[in-house]
């Protein structure tokens, strides 16, 4: 394949060498995400469109890859799953690097939820939308614990059950249902889950939620999980909160499926929109939060977005809601 002529053609002529370690478009490459065999083809693509590729070898490598490549790269690409994602963007805000550097999404993980959420659709869709798509500035989110740093999400931060819940998901559950499989497959673990006793307060004012909750979404990228799958507004400045409350056992399992919950039981849902909330745990020990599929434990938070912060190409089926 040729890569398409584009707009940035001039940038792709200055790198000399795909392996060049200061080139101006990086790949970081997971190469065990999903099922692990994109590697290869992600390796002969980048090479035809002229992106060098830095392998990760362990965990949280994409984080220090992605902040060294900020030094020299003008474009910086996650290839993975939402987990990948998220580590090249920490890397480029710790470097302080964004708006300036762009980032790019290869899916190579096994939901590709952020990437769906974006209009890009498998590998060789993500560099032809590389090389052609419209680069828009989309929303980040971050969390910070106490008086630490920020740290970034794009798609989604969770608490309540799904973080148990992850090892009895399969990747076909995961790629159809998103969050829900995850619930879903919470039911058996909800009976004796005691719920999550949890405040948000908006700070810019408005209706917060307090109580006890099965499980809370702050989606950037992610939409609600029972409309149909559909991608929240990444531009708007805001997160879409869904909270599912925590009920009775039996009111959630005589129900058949968390699935038919969502939704349709409006009791036990509650949805605000919040550009920076204060999130307080009331219990002594810190709650898991899933920052991306990526766990870090808090009882004092905020959690926040900064408008428009990162620019990205999307895809084809990508719905800009705002102008710009
Ligand atoms: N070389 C590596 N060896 C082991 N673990 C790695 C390596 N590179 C990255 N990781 C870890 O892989 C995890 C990211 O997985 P990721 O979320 O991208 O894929 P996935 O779970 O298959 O896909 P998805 O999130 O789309 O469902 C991160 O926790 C990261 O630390």
């Amino acid at each position: 394949m040729v890569p398409p002529e584009d707009q940035n053609a001039a940038t792709d002529m200055q790198v000399e060498s795909p392996s060049d370690r200061d080139a101006d478009r990086v790949v970081v490459l997971n190469p065990i995400s999903g099922d692990g065999e994109h590697g290869p083809r992600v390796r002969e693509l980048a090479d035809q469109y002229g992106y060098a590729v830095r392998e990760t070898e362990n965990e949280g490598d994409g984080i220090d890859i992605a902040r060294e490549a900020a030094d020299h790269a003008d474009r910086v690409v996650a290839c993975g799953g939402d987990g990948t994602y998220n580590h090249v963007v920490r890397g480029l805000w710790q470097a302080d690097a964004l708006p300036e550097v762009e980032f790019g999404v290869v899916p190579g993980g096994t939901g590709n939820n952020f990437a769906n959420n974006v209009g890009i659709e498998g590998i060789e869709d993500a560099f032809e939308v590389l090389a052609e798509g419209p680069v828009r500035s989309i929303d980040l989110g971050t969390v910070t614990v106490d008086d630490g740093e920020p740290i970034p999400f794009l798609n989604s931060c969770i608490c309540g059950l799904t973080a148990d819940a992850s090892a009895e998901t399969t990747p076909e559950q995961k790629k159809q249902y998103g969050v829900l499989a995850y619930a879903a497959n919470s039911l058996r673990q909800l009976a004796a889950y005691d719920g999550l006793d949890i405040s948000i307060e908006p700070v810019e004012g408005g209706d917060g939620w307090s109580g006890s909750a099965a499980l809370v979404l702050f989606g950037n990228a992610r939409g609600f999980p029972g409309d149909e799958g559909a991608a929240a507004d990444v531009e708007d400045g805001l997160l879409d909160v869904t909270v599912i409350e925590k009920r009775p056992a039996i009111d959630l399992v005589s129900g058949g499926a968390l699935f038919e919950l969502f939704g349709r039981d409006p009791a036990s849902l509650s949805r605000l929109r919040t550009r920076h909330a204060e999130v307080t745990v009331e219990s002594d020990e810190a709650a898991t939060f899933s920052l991306d599929g990526e766990m870090v434990a808090a009882r004092e938070l905020t959690v926040e977005t900064r408008e428009q912060l990162l620019r990205l190409p999307v895809g084809q089926s990508y719905v800009a809601r705002t102008d710009g």
